[in-house]
């Protein structure tokens, strides 16, 4: 086994155009370290972490301390997704533990501007997570701040729920105003998409203007981790690829 370093976060600047973000929601939790490196060498870009607290969903996962082991295992960037209310006290955590990327849902932080600095001052990527029923007013305020948004394509809380159809014309309504936010001289910002993503359907997903794809059950439901893992990934990409 090959035991790497905690990757700055700085390295994800380098990464560029589309990328697939397996969640291990849906791995094997007893074998975490050999799936999230099976997953890396079947070409993963991202490792996604969904943290559930049983409290803002009802659901309950997994903590720093995981993500802290399975750091060593991967290279790549570790996107930690918080469906957790509070939020702030959990940030500092997860950079120690090697996140990369910290992202949480504006109705669960009473100062959703104060915690994305606390993100971005722990040197990690921050963004906002939407559900599917979420209004997206609070963007007017928070453009700079942001460094990835995340649309759910489902309720959170499950993995494996059918994608649900309206989140394609809200995603066409965030690719315009981080296209308007660009042109206007703004930073650049990651458009990620989270539940439900499918070889069938994520192609339509990337022509409604996501450029990050979290696949969960379609990667690690894939019936042996070493070849299945690679040819769902590369059926995926290749889906990507035919804009
Ligand atoms: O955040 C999540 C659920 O809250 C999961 O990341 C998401 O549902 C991915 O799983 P799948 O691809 O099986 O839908």
């Amino acid at each position: 086994m090959t035991i790497h370093n905690t990757p700055p976060a700085a390295n994800i600047v380098q990464a560029s155009g589309l990328r697939i973000a397996p969640s291990i929601l849906s791995a094997d939790f007893s074998r975490l370290g050999e799936e999230v490196r099976a997953i890396q060498a079947a070409g993963a870009d991202l490792i996604h972490f969904d943290v559930m607290d049983n409290h803002y969903v009802p659901n309950l996962t997994m903590g720093p301390m995981v993500c802290e082991a399975i750091r060593p295992h991967v290279t790549i960037p570790i996107d930690v997704h918080l469906m957790v209310e509070p939020v702030d006290a959990l940030i500092p955590l997860f950079a120690k533990a090697g996140a990369n990327i910290i992202t949480f849902h504006p109705e669960a932080s009473r100062h959703v501007d104060r915690t994305l600095s606390l993100i971005r001052e722990h040197g990690c990527r921050a963004g906002l997570v939407f559900n599917p029923a979420t209004p997206l007013d609070v963007l007017d305020y928070v453009m700079d701040k942001l460094d990835i948004i995340l649309l759910m394509g489902v309720n959170p809380g499950f993995g494996g729920q059918k994608f649900i159809p309206s989140t394609l014309t809200k995603l066409k309504a965030v690719r315009a105003r981080i296209d308007a936010h660009v042109a206007a001289g703004g930073q650049d910002i990651w458009l990620e998409v989270d539940g439900g993503v499918k070889v069938d359907n994520i192609h339509a997903i990337q022509r409604a203007g996501a450029d990050t794809f979290v696949a969960g059950s379609a990667v690690f439901g894939a019936p042996d981790a070493d070849q299945g893992y690679r040819t769902i990934m590369q059926q995926l990409r290749t889906q990507l690829t035919q804009l």
